[in-house]
């Protein structure tokens, strides 16, 4: 599904407005109109009646004026409050403000901090509260009388239906710039931000629809959107043709597990399979081989040289001829983290020009020399930690700036980026960015990753990009969580039960 940054946002709607001729006053209609019709929803099903909507000066304030006067014409007790004084508002926003005048709605500015106590007072005498005070224009942090007012709108504990975004959040970021109103719903204007799928943008947003208010979808093209939300209409299976056998979907050689971690080899191999990868070898250390393979009833296994249960260098040349014989590889859960290993996984990667999946050890194994995948058909699925060692940036200064950093990473190194997290990003060669719709918080669970990297493997294996593999992938993890919930609930979900629902999963899409 689409998302527009701000920028592409307004050159949409400039295209819209002045190459087609799209009048900007009729955007602005529908804007408010289609927010007035999501607040009367809520009204009737609430049995409520009474609004009050805060706008600021710009055209995010105009949308306000429209939603008070179509709730006013349906009835609704609707009061207006400006953050700003009357004659501050121009354009398309004047106009309204001046019809809503006309009308006799009432209006009052709140631009002084002795009006606040009025404003409370309105807020705890209204049932929803319009915010239309900031919109995609919103230019750093917010400070002074309209910091309190959205204090007093969050603090009110009363039902906020933001327009086009919660105003104080940053819609290409999801950050928040000072302060932020916390929306019971987002009505945002005919394409998705960014700021509104990613934490903390998602908790402020709350459910978010998308309004069709009148710019063709097609200017989407136009401006070169790479942004997108990945919903099931993305990752529709192809059908499997009759006249096939496993060789058709993939050999697929999976290198990973140690003596302390046999289960991560276990959970990624098994995962494959699940996904539908036709043939998968797995290459653990010699020792570990028989706990593994015991439960592996599918899975071919091989046991490699070793060093105390841990995959030593010497272990080289076998899986070289392992590769040959395999379409794909994933290399790291489980294999830990010591000299040998890294030397391994960088001989690997530099000696196959094969899809490699690289996960948790694979990725500490290359931290200071990852020149190495530089243009390769590589896909790497580090969480923040990870990604934390691979760039030297601080975690909080990755979980801020989600896309810039997963945008850094590709632009240099020119492989697939899956940057997992509560809300996982894809940044793909090309420049594009995904970020996934599937997934709960039962999946922050030991064990859960692996299962990722198995499905992304199998999906590779069976013929996908690494771009379309990582988001078949993270849609379907993702899913097979959210069945998994159904049945476990958050608190007691484990990788196992993620593992047992990717059939079901991926059922969903036939
Ligand atoms: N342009 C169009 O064609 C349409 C725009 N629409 C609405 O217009 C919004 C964008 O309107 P605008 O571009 O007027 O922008 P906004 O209404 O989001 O806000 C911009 C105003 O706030 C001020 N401002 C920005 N950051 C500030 C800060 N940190 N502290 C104090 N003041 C600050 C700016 O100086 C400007 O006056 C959209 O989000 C959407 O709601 C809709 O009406 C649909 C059509
Ligand atoms: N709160 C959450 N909401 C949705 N998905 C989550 C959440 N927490 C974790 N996940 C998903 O679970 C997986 C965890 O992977 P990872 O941290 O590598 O686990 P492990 O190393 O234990 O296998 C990732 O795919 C991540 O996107
Ligand atoms: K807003």
């Amino acid at each position: 599904m689409i998302v527009l940054t701000s920028k592409q946002m307004r050159e949409v709607e400039k295209i819209a407005i002045e190459k087609i001729g799209i009048p900007s006053i009729g955007l602005m209609e529908n804007a408010g109109r289609e927010t007035a019709l999501e607040v009367k929803k809520i009204l009737e099903e609430e049995n409520l009646n009474s609004v009050i909507v805060i706008s600021g000066k710009g055209n995010n304030g105009g949308d306000g004026y429209v939603v008070a006067r179509n709730l006013y014409n349906w009835g609704v007790d609707v009061k207006v409050f400006l953050t700003t004084s009357l004659g501050a508002i121009s354009g398309d926003a004047k106009v309204n403000l001046d019809a809503i005048l006309n009308m006799g709605i009432y209006v009052a500015e709140i631009t002084q901090r002795e009006h606040l106590k009025f404003l409370e007072k309105t807020i705890k005498d209204s049932d929803v509260i319009v915010d239309a005070i900031y919109g995609i224009g919103l230019k750093g942090e917010i400070s002074g009388i309209t910091k309190e007012i959205i204090e007093m709108i969050n603090q009110a504990n009363k039902i906020v239906v933001s327009v086009d975004i919660p105003s104080g959040l940053n819609a290409d970021t999801g950050k928040i710039e000072g302060c932020a109103v916390r929306a019971t719903k987002t009505v945002t204007m005919q394409f998705l931000k960014p700021g509104l799928l990613v934490y903390p943008g998602v908790d402020y947003a709350g459910e978010v629809r998308v309004a069709e208010i009148g710019i063709p979808y097609r200017l989407a093209a136009e401006v070169g959107y790479n942004y997108n939300l990945v919903t099931s209409e993305d990752v529709k299976l192809p059908k499997r043709h009759g006249n096939t056998h496993k060789g058709d979907y993939g050999k697929a050689l999976i290198i990973a597990g140690s003596k302390n971690m046999t289960g991560a080899a276990y959970l990624c191999a098994k995962s494959a399979i699940k996904a539908g990868c036709g043939l998968v070898k797995l290459a653990v250390p010699q020792s570990v081989q028989s706990v593994i393979q015991g439960g592996l009833y599918e899975v071919i296994t091989y046991g490699l040289e070793e060093q105390n249960g841990i995959l030593s260098h010497n272990a080289l040349s076998s899986v070289l001829e392992l590769i040959e014989e395999s379409d794909v590889i994933a290399i790291g859960p489980g294999l830990t983290h010591d000299r040998d290993i890294s030397q391994l996984v960088y001989d690997i990667v530099k000696n196959t020009d094969k899809p490699v999946v690289l996960d948790a050890d694979a990725l500490n194994a290359l931290v200071g020399r990852l020149e190495v995948i530089q243009g390769k058909k590589i896909i790497l699925t580090p969480h923040y930690g990870e990604m934390s060692r691979l760039t030297g940036l601080k975690i909080d200064e990755i979980k801020n700036n989600l896309f810039e950093v997963a945008k850094t990473f590709i632009d240099r190194y020119k492989v697939t980026l899956v940057l997992k997290g509560a809300k996982t990003v894809i940044a793909t060669k090309e420049g594009s960015i995904y970020i996934n719709s599937t997934g709960n918080p039962g999946m922050a669970t030991a064990g859960s990753g692996d299962v990722l990297a198995g499905m992304i493997t199998a999906f590779l294996a069976q013929g996908f990009s690494e771009e379309k593999a990582a988001i078949y992938g993270i849609f379907y993890h993702g899913k097979a969580g959210d069945i998994a919930k159904e049945y476990v609930g958050e608190y007691g979900m484990t990788a196992m039960d993620i593992l047992e629902n990717i059939p079901e999963a991926l059922k969903c899409s036939l």
